[in-house]
């Protein structure tokens, strides 16, 4: 069964904790913060402070998904924060070891991201360090986008290199995930799901995650 990320980009930030409370009772096992800063992504969302406030209301796997150009500047700042995982896009930065290595420094989990447009290949000398691969199902920058089903392809090349390797990273998708589209994602070898617009979208946030869960028995 995959494992469940709800993205507070699409919570109601009047009432965050709110939120998060109904997705962390419904089953969630990470929480994903999308943070974008208006020039890697067009969208500027929210930054550390968030992190920080997030930190002490929820006890979910802080994931924190940077979509910042030259993300180095900021990974010391989101893991005093309190992030428990925090990816970098290979495509953010000409120095994506050096940034993977800062955010183990901390004891905090890595994770390389990858754009619809990027090959797996673009990753392969940075796998053997990381916690988890990132594949994003949408072009970076906004919620309610939907699913690229090409994506899949993808999913499944890393799974195979992960099996020949022996590595046990986690693979993550990001963008249109729900019910129906999880399930490809899921058999190709994904392990964690990033739902917005799906899981926030409903009165009742829990059942979607049980949807999505169910999708991948
Ligand atoms: O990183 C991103 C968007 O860039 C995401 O994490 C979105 O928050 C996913 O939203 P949905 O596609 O699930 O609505
Ligand atoms: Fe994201």
């Amino acid at each position: 069964m995959i494992k469940v990320a709800p993205s507070i980009l699409s919570a109601d930030y009047v009432n965050l904790q709110r939120d998060i409370e109904k997705v962390e009772q419904g089953g969630a096992e990470y929480l994903h913060i999308d943070i974008m800063d208006g020039m890697f992504v067009p969208a500027i969302s929210y930054g550390p402070n968030w992190v920080k406030a997030i930190r002490p209301i929820s006890n979910l796997i802080l994931d924190v998904h940077m979509m910042v150009e030259n993300p180095e500047r900021y990974i010391d700042t989101f893991a005093e924060a309190g992030a428990d995982l925090i990816g970098v896009h290979v495509e953010a930065t000409p120095h994506i070891h050096r940034a993977l290595q800062m955010i183990k420094n901390h004891g905090v989990k890595a994770e390389v991201v990858i754009n619809p447009g990027t090959p797996v290949d673009a990753i392969k000398p940075v796998l053997y360090m990381v916690d988890q691969v990132l594949v994003m199902t949408v072009n970076p920058g906004f919620g309610g986008q939907k699913f690229i089903p090409e994506t899949v392809k993808k999913i499944q090349e890393l799974n195979a290199i992960k099996k020949a390797e022996g590595y046990d990273f986690d693979i993550e998708i990001d963008g249109g995930v729900n019910d129906q589209t999880v399930k490809g994602a899921y058999e190709a070898g994904a392990t964690v799901a990033v739902a917005g617009s799906y899981v926030f979208g409903a009165d009742d946030p829990a059942s979607r995650i049980h949807a999505i869960k169910d999708a991948t028995k």
